[in-house]
């Protein structure tokens, strides 16, 4: 089954702003409505081209532990991670996706990391999305389909300040302003979680 626009169908208009000093996060749960979120879930699932990528942590190479496609404009060219990657060229259904996530928070965005936790072994470990190219201020949109898994934060300085939310299916996370640069965030592994993808659009400059 296909995507049609139409039946990427917006549900929630509740939005939790988190409390957190120095972050500018919201937190939209239902976002896309279930079914709709479903399909989309299920044909990313069929037809991304997902790799695994291999990074360098203190010189040695290490496969992530998920997989994972780079979708955006020609020409762009971004570092995550200490690896360079080229972007594929957009899906219809992910520029669809693309332009209701521009409409509903006013911001723009040129590409998009797909990432597939194929299951609660799979993670992605404490990082900022801090990269020169995301600008001073990156704003993400994260789109959750799939498992609920954790999503948590914690404070770049030595407060111990943490914080940790569920991220559900369909549901819409945004990080503005200063989010990126005080605080760090992660998917930790988790027993017994099915498969989750998530989707996170950036603004690359
Ligand atoms: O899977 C998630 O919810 C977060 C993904 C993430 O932090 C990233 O790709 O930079
Ligand atoms: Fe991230």
């Amino acid at each position: 089954m296909t995507n049609t626009p139409k039946q990427l169908g917006l549900l929630g208009k509740r939005t939790d702003v988190l409390q957190l000093p120095d972050a500018d996060i919201e937190y939209r749960p239902g976002f896309l409505e279930h079914a709709a979120a479903m399909a989309l879930f299920e044909q990313l699932l069929a037809e991304t081209d997902w790799r695994q990528e291999t990074v360098q942590v203190y010189g040695k190479s290490h496969l992530t532990p998920r997989l994972s496609c780079w979708m955006g404009d020609a020409g762009l060219d971004y570092q995550y991670s200490n690896m360079t990657m080229s972007p594929t060229p957009w899906s219809e259904l992910l520029q669809t996706l693309k332009a209701r996530l521009e409409s509903a928070t006013g911001d723009k965005f040129n590409s998009v990391l797909i990432n597939l936790y194929r299951d609660g072994a799979d993670s992605n470990g404490w990082h900022s999305d801090d990269e020169p190219e995301l600008g001073e201020s990156p704003v993400i949109a994260s789109v959750s389909l799939g498992a609920v898994r954790d999503f948590k934060l914690r404070r770049k300085n030595k407060s111990g300040e943490s914080y940790s939310l569920a991220l559900e299916h369909g549901s819409l996370l945004m990080m503005r302003g200063s989010t990126q640069r005080y605080w760090q965030h992660q998917i930790p592994k988790r027993a017994h979680a099915g498969p989750r993808i998530n989707l996170t659009f950036r603004f690359v400059y």
